[in-house]
């Protein structure tokens, strides 16, 4: 693994910093080189919930939104928009305990960036997945 520490946007809600968004995750974001998929650690607290300790399902789709979209920034300078996001919850988030999200591009036709994601739990069960189409804006 050789991950690289992306710069994040400071107002963004998943990897923003608190000083330019209070309600930031404040989340790093990695690249890492070998994988070529982004990295993205995090431990949910109980303001994640929507469930009494169960993470709520949007927020993760706002994580692997993120994991995505900065695959393609990775290796693109210009700006791509959420076009199209799937997700399945195939096993529940709980707080307090450790997820990792990567984020893959898997190609591009045109203006249209494909791109897919995973959460996964510290024993490696996987317990969300998800797609994008990302269109980069004219
Ligand atoms: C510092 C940096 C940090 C970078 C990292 C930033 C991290 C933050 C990530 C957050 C990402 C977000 O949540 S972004 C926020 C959520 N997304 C949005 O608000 C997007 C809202 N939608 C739009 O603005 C628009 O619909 C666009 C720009 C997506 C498309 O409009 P357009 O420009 O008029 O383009 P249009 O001609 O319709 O389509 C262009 C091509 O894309 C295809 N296309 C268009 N929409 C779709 C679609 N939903 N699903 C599939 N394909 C689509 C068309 O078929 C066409 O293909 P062809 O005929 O050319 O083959």
């Amino acid at each position: 693994m050789s991950l690289v520490k992306l710069q994040g946007t400071p107002s963004c809600f998943v990897c923003g910093n608190e000083n330019d968004n209070p309600r930031s995750l404040g989340l790093n974001i990695f690249w890492d080189n070998e994988s070529r998929y982004t990295f993205i650690s995090f431990i949910p607290d109980e303001s994640w919930c929507g469930y009494e300790g169960m993470v709520h399902g949007g927020l993760l789709a706002a994580i692997i939104d993120d994991a995505m979209a900065w695959s393609i920034k990775a290796s693109d300078d210009d700006i791509y928009v959420t076009g199209k996001l799937t997700i399945s919850f195939r096993k529940e988030v709980r707080c307090g305990k450790k997820y990792v999200a990567h984020g893959f591009l898997e190609r591009k036709e045109g203006r249209r960036a494909y791109t897919s994601a995973v959460i996964k739990d510290e024993e490696g069960n996987t317990c969300v997945e998800g797609g994008a189409i990302f269109i980069r804006v004219k």
